[in-house]
């Protein structure tokens, strides 16, 4: 669904993504970590060009984005949803009109929006509170209200940036029930990238460890978030050991 093929990113001289391949398959919930600096949100980023690679190709859903530009470009990342670690709404509109935004964006007749809006809104439980401004909602809410966003445009990928990492446990532990629900329900293929360990354990299939802007390791986890090892490489076994710890990567 997404590969990476000898993808690179440099920032003024620094290497952030140093020739990284990877192929994440249709329908999984695929995590990348790794510590801070260590190239995960510009790897995120170059799954939708929203960083554009210096060198390598990026293919999601059989499209070569790398080979696009403009209007096809804009049309393809329709295709992909990315929700944020602060929610990335806007402020002086309502929760209605920040979903609506998808579907302007979209070019979607105006006449279309106000069903596709509260479908989306009822999916992640929000369906009352169409009328209100991010200010009155909670942390949880808010990402609430962007991931109906991520939805309006019926994505086959999602793309979370430390999604829960402004959370608390219980509101974190919900908004990875609605992610999950999201794969489950409508089938759409999920990326995230999170610096917790507890969030990987328990919701991806597969985790791509990243350390200085290149691939650590790429390790399957089974249900229950027991790693299965692909290898065995020591850190990412240790930090899995830990139970019920929140310590970051
Ligand atoms: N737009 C930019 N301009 C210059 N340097 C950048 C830019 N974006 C990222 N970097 C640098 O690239 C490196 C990787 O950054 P990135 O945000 O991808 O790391 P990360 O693993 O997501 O870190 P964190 O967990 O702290 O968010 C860092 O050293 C960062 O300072």
């Amino acid at each position: 669904m997404i590969t990476l093929h000898n993808v690179s990113k440099s920032f003024i001289q620094f290497d952030a993504i140093k020739s990284v391949s990877l192929t994440i398959k249709r329908g999984e919930i695929y995590g990348i970590i790794g510590a801070s600096g260590a190239g995960k949100s510009t790897l995120l980023r170059l799954m939708n060009l929203l960083e554009v690679p210096d060198k390598g190709t990026v293919e999601v859903d059989g499209q070569a984005l790398t080979n696009m530009k403009g209007k096809q470009l804009r049309q393809a990342r329709q295709s992909i949803g990315m929700i944020f670690q602060h929610f990335n709404l806007v402020a002086n509109k309502t929760v209605y009109e920040n979903v609506a935004v998808s579907l302007q964006l979209a070019k979607i007749p105006r006449k279309d929006h106000r069903s596709r809006v509260e479908e989306c809104l009822r999916f992640v439980g929000l369906e009352d509170y169409l009328d209100k401004y991010p200010a009155q909602l909670s942390g949880g809410q808010k990402q609430r209200v962007a991931i109906a966003r991520a939805l309006a445009n019926n994505p086959k990928v999602l793309l979370c940036d430390e999604p829960t990492s402004s959370l608390d446990p219980n509101t974190t532990a919900e908004i990875l029930g609605v992610l999950e629900s999201i794969n489950k329900r409508l089938g759409v293929t999920i990326v995230i990238v999170s610096h917790e360990m507890e969030v990987i354990k328990s919701i991806c299939q597969r985790v791509t460890v990243m350390a200085n802007g290149e691939v650590y390791d790429t390790i399957t986890i089974e249900p229950k978030g027991v790693a299965m090892k692909d290898s065995n490489p020591k850190w990412f076994v240790e930090q899995l050991s830990k139970d019920g710890d929140n310590s970051h990567a």
